[in-house]
């Protein structure tokens, strides 16, 4: 048998200490399918002392993830700490210089330095190895970097971030409130660190910047998406949803347009009938659609300690078989130095389905005036309905809550600033983009 594969382990948070389990739980399978033994041989951790169930008695720590990159006795470098700055970033890029191989889960990192590091690993002939990074145990970069050769993407999207997800189920299932659920998530390992990159988009941007380099050959864009998170939506909203058949998932979207590529990523209400509809919890599901294939959909654990060690360690195992000096796939699916500049797709030109609720006064000619807006900017409407909201807001107010057919964003956008001009309205209004199957978009 081959010699062992070292890998040194940077990170031993939920992501780390499962992937150390998992690793000695499975040594004897991994050596035989794989070819040779995968070892830990060192690690970087800033508790020595917490009890993680594993046994880390014979490996080499180190209090600084740097100089494990730097001087630890590894082959493979795997990043589990986070972050697109600090030690993750120093670390990988020092690992790289080196020539070591490097396995990251970090979404932040890849999504503002993906190119350079790329760049780097290229030169120096190593793999940089990330399927954990998007959509967790989902074998997506593989499949759209490796398996999708030939194909011309034409749209990608899809549910990316299981806390969002998990929250969003949960409130509609069982009625819990966002600040419960997004609890509950936390203590089972999916948020991030800091839960607001999961709850207010920048999570799912980071993933979706990803992924739309590897569809569309461009540079990673992680600044122009447009990003709207989950914090405005509102148990109301997800109950309307319901009774006009929909329910509400935070979507990535990225897609080839007119004026260049659109790359969104807002709550979105899709019918409840749909398969992404169904994908509930932290399930993720991404859909890519392409020329040659048609519509591939991948669905499965997006979050949590296993379903990420998951991807890693098969990114480990892709590692423990490559054979030194062979040909490499381009990390990005393109040689780094070939992608192109981004051109980014304006959002007032994005068409689709609209959801927009309104409290507002009580009053003769409101709702007349509202359809009367929406005409002026040439929206046509599949319903519009006005309820009492007397549980909600004071008696003298009422909610108005509209459907429209498919429309351009930057009418929606005149026809809300007219109508929050008018002075009737009662607080913000709420808009939701609809996400319909193409037949019926
Ligand atoms: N938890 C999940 O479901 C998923 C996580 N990821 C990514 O995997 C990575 C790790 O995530 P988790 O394990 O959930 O995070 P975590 O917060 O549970 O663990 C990170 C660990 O890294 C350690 N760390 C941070 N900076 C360090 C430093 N300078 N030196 C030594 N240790 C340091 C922290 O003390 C912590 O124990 C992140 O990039 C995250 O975005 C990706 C997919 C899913
Ligand atoms: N916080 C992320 C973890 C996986 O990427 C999520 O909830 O999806």
């Amino acid at each position: 048998m081959a010699d062992a594969l070292k890998i040194g382990i940077a990170g031993l948070g939920t992501v780390g200490a499962s992937l150390v389990r998992i690793i000695q739980q499975k040594s004897n399978e991994l050596a035989v399918t794989c070819g040779r033994p995968i070892t830990i041989t060192a690690v970087s951790a800033r508790d020595k002392t917490r009890d993680r169930g594993v046994d880390l008695s014979a490996v080499t720590w180190f209090d600084r993830p740097e100089d494990l990159a730097e001087k630890g006795d590894i082959d493979v470098f795997v990043e589990l700490m986070g972050g697109a700055e600090g030690a993750a970033n120093v670390s990988v890029r020092a690992a790289l210089q080196r020539g070591l191989h490097v396995v990251t889960a970090n979404k932040a990192l890849l999504a503002y330095h993906g190119v350079e590091l790329a760049t780097i690993a290229e030169e120096k002939g190593s793999l940089l190895n990330f399927e954990a990074a998007v959509a967790g145990g989902i074998p997506v970069i593989k499949a759209l970097r490796e398996s999708l050769t030939g194909n011309a993407v034409s749209r990608i999207y899809g549910i990316m971030n299981g806390t969002c997800n998990y929250i969003l189920t949960k409130m509609e299932k069982e009625g819990l409130s966002f600040a419960e659920c997004l609890k509950e998530a936390q203590r089972l390992g999916y948020a991030e660190a800091d839960p607001a990159f999961d709850i207010e988009g920048n999570d799912t941007a980071h993933k979706l910047a990803i992924l739309t380099t590897l569809a569309f050959g461009n540079r990673i864009a992680a600044d122009d998406i447009y990003l709207e998170g989950i914090t405005n939506i509102s148990i109301e909203d997800i109950h309307a949803a319901a009774e006009l058949g929909y329910r509400i998932k935070l979507l990535g979207v990225a897609q080839r347009t007119e004026t260049g590529i659109e790359q969104r990523v807002h709550p979105t209400m899709v019918p409840v009938d749909s398969v992404i509809a169904q994908v509930d919890g932290v399930t993720n599901a991404v859909a890519i659609e392409s020329d040659v294939l048609g519509e591939l959909l991948m669905v499965g654990p997006g979050a949590g300690g296993n379903a990420t060690a998951s991807s890693v360690l098969g990114d480990i195992a892709d590692i423990a078989k490559s054979q030194p000096g062979a040909q490499r796939v381009p990390v990005l699916g393109h040689p780094a130095k070939a992608l192109e500049p981004y051109r980014k797709a304006q959002m007032q030109s994005h068409e689709g389905g609209y959801f927009i609720r309104l409290t507002v006064l009580d009053r003769t000619g409101v709702f007349a005036s509202v359809a009367t807006r929406m005409a002026e900017n040439h929206i046509s409407l599949e319903s519009i309905v006005q309820r009492s909201t007397q549980h909600l807001a004071p008696s003298h107010h009422q909610t108005i809550i509209l459907v429209t057919h498919a429309t351009m964003e930057e009418s929606v956008r005149k026809a809300v600033a007219s109508i929050k001009s008018e002075g009737y309205l009662f607080g913000e209004p709420q808009v939701i983009r609809i996400e319909r199957p193409k037949e019926e978009a």
